[in-house]
């Protein structure tokens, strides 16, 4: 349960909520219904008042900020809505800095960063771009590809997709699930038509028996 300082009634109360290692999950809600907050307490920016959030068999939500930090580093790679790129860092440099937090900056090498550069269909020539520079569709592929350096276990995903048009939401889509093929993804956006692309759907409505009580 998570209730947000000086407020009458919780966000969000979620009884059970259960996601199998590798299944690719699409949560639907609409604006204020709490998948922000979902979010955060997944990725530990908020802390659940009550219950406990366990990630990858780790009882995420009893590790302490500094463990919780490294656990999101090494084993969660998030994408945010606007994507949170270091505007003034290059390309490889903004992938690097995720990898040097995971601690994993041994593992981290220009080709591997092509690697993913291709598979997202991103010229190599981008490499050494400033973010600042990037396109918005272009920004939401480093975002992946920076997700992705440290081959995350989990992979969450916060509405990218809403600036795009249809013909690019597919692309990205497609460019998302193609390339995240090992990890558990939880994808969240009001968008309900982008649920046709997992094989699990749930409804912030279902998960939160806060807003039923409220209903
Ligand atoms: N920092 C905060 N303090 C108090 N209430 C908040 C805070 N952040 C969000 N809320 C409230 O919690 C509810 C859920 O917000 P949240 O941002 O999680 O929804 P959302 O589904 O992500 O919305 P959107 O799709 O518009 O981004 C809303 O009623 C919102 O007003």
């Amino acid at each position: 349960m998570f209730r947000y300082q000086g407020a009458a009634q919780p966000v969000l109360k979620v009884d059970n909520w259960q996601i199998n290692r590798g299944s690719h999950v699409f949560v639907e809600g609409a604006s204020g219904s709490g998948k922000s907050t979902l979010l955060n307490l997944l990725t530990g920016t908020l802390q659940p008042q009550s219950g406990t959030i366990s990630l990858l068999g780790t009882s995420f939500s009893s590790l302490s900020m500094r463990k919780k930090d490294q656990f999101r580093a090494r084993n969660i790679g998030v994408v945010f809505q606007q994507f949170n790129l270091i505007h003034y860092l290059s390309v490889a440099q903004n992938i690097e800095a995720a990898a040097y937090f995971a601690g994993r900056q041994q593992y981290f090498s220009l080709n591997a960063v092509s690697t993913l550069l291709e598979k997202l269909q991103l010229p190599k020539a981008l490499l050494h771009q400033k973010a600042s520079a990037l396109s918005v569709g272009q920004q939401q592929r480093v975002a992946i590809a920076r997700a992705l350096i440290n081959q995350p276990q989990l992979m969450i995903v916060d509405e990218p997709t809403s600036a795009l048009d249809a013909n690019a939401r597919d692309k990205f889509m497609q460019l998302l699930l193609a390339t995240a093929t090992d990890s558990t993804l939880i994808f969240v956006s009001h968008d309900t038509s982008l649920a046709e692309y997992f094989s699990h759907h749930y409804t912030m409505e279902a998960l939160n028996s806060a807003r039923r009580d409220v209903c």
